[in-house]
């Protein structure tokens, strides 16, 4: 197992910047996710940490020993792709054997693995069929365990659930999680899907445009993004701008604490579920119109004109408003965070 370091890497294609100095630790058994929308460069990082592409500029350490030079096949990188790659005219057992054939293992200590993995993947049993007699779930094990027959230091799995329906995924999801932890195996996950990025993660690197936005627990990139692009990236936001005056932030939507500021404009990001809903009778000085309204079973999502600005609120749906009903808000500025940019 490895600790893996980016350093300064760079990538075009074509005269394009694909990758823009991209810098990223990954301790020893840690599960870090590249999570970032399609064409940010997530699968390139992947395959330049695997040595499938070189970078043009910087570094790639493994335990603080560079491994630029050393080729795929060297590397200990195992990448398991979306499609999973199976050998569709060899057995389970022997897409399973497959690189420890090519490392000319001694059968039987290769037939011996082979059973070991077969377990750990809970596939005992199917060792004779061929990938065309598998489920998707039972394809993705089979890839799972053929990367895991070599040791690698670090395992690179590329938007691995993608193909799978959502119940599958979700228990692909844990048994992926359960093998990295018990395992301890150096795991990058590359997804686009926020949810599973938050769900699985040591750590999360957010990608925008080639670059790393942020990188941090999954708690502190939801909770605390960097900025607006990474807090716009985790889902539906309110952004209200305010004055600071005299160590209070004071906005058409309310006034909240916020010492030590040396900005003079601020902009407050609110989650929709940071927004209270009430009766219009209820005592606040905040009313609004409901403009759109969408049920979905447990919460209901609500788009309120009120000062001239449309706010988004998700609420509990046990008391449920109507098109055109007037209702009072009350927005939970202490949730909220404060950024010095002011757009809109
Ligand atoms: N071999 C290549 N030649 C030219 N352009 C490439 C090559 N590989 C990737 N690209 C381009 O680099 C950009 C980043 O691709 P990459 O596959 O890394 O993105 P991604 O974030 O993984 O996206 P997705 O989630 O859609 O797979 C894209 O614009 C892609 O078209």
């Amino acid at each position: 197992m490895s600790r893996i370091d980016l350093i300064n890497i760079s990538k075009s294609f074509d005269e394009k910047t694909i990758l823009d100095n991209i810098n990223l630790s990954v301790c020893e058994g840690e599960m870090v996710s590249l999570l970032g929308p399609s064409g940010c460069g997530k699968s390139t990082t992947l395959k330049i940490i695997s040595g499938i592409i070189k970078p043009e500029y910087g570094d790639i350490l493994f335990n603080d020993v560079s491994v630029m030079n050393i080729p795929v096949e060297k590397r200990g990188a195992i990448i398991v792709f979306q499609d999973y790659l199976l050998f569709p005219h060899m057995t389970v057992e022997d897409n399973i054997g497959f690189g420890l054939k090519m490392a000319k293992v001694k059968k039987s200590i290769r037939k011996e693995k082979v059973k070991e993995l077969l377990h750990l993947v809970h596939l005992n049993g199917y060792e004779k069929k061929y990938p065309n007699e598998l489920s998707g779930g039972q394809k993705q094990r089979v890839a799972i365990a053929r990367a895991l027959a070599v040791d690698p230091k670090v395992l690179l799995l590329d938007e691995p659930f993608s193909n799978l329906d959502i119940k599958l995924r979700d228990s692909m999801r844990e048994f992926v999680m359960d093998i990295q932890k018990r395992l301890k195996i150096t795991t990058i996950l590359v997804t686009h899907d926020k949810e599973e990025a938050l769900m699985m993660s040591d750590k999360i690197a957010v990608m925008l445009d080639g670059r790393i936005k942020q990188f941090g627990t999954p708690y502190e990139v939801y909770n605390y993004p960097v900025s607006r692009e990474v807090a716009d990236f985790f889902g539906e936001k309110n952004y209200i701008s305010g004055d600071i005056k005299d160590g209070l932030f004071v906005s058409d939507f309310g006034s909240y604490e916020l010492h030590n500021q040396n900005a003079l404009n601020m902009c407050a990001m609110v989650r929709p579920e940071d927004i209270k809903v009430f009766p219009r009778e209820y005592r606040s000085e905040l009313k609004g119109i409901i403009t759109k309204k969408k049920f979905a079973g447990d919460k209901v999502y609500y788009d309120i004109l009120c000062n001239n600005k449309s706010i988004k609120c998700s609420v509990n749906s046990d008391i449920q408003f109507e098109i055109n009903d007037e209702v009072s808000i009350n927005i939970d500025f202490g949730k909220a965070i404060f950024y010095e940019e002011v757009e809109e």
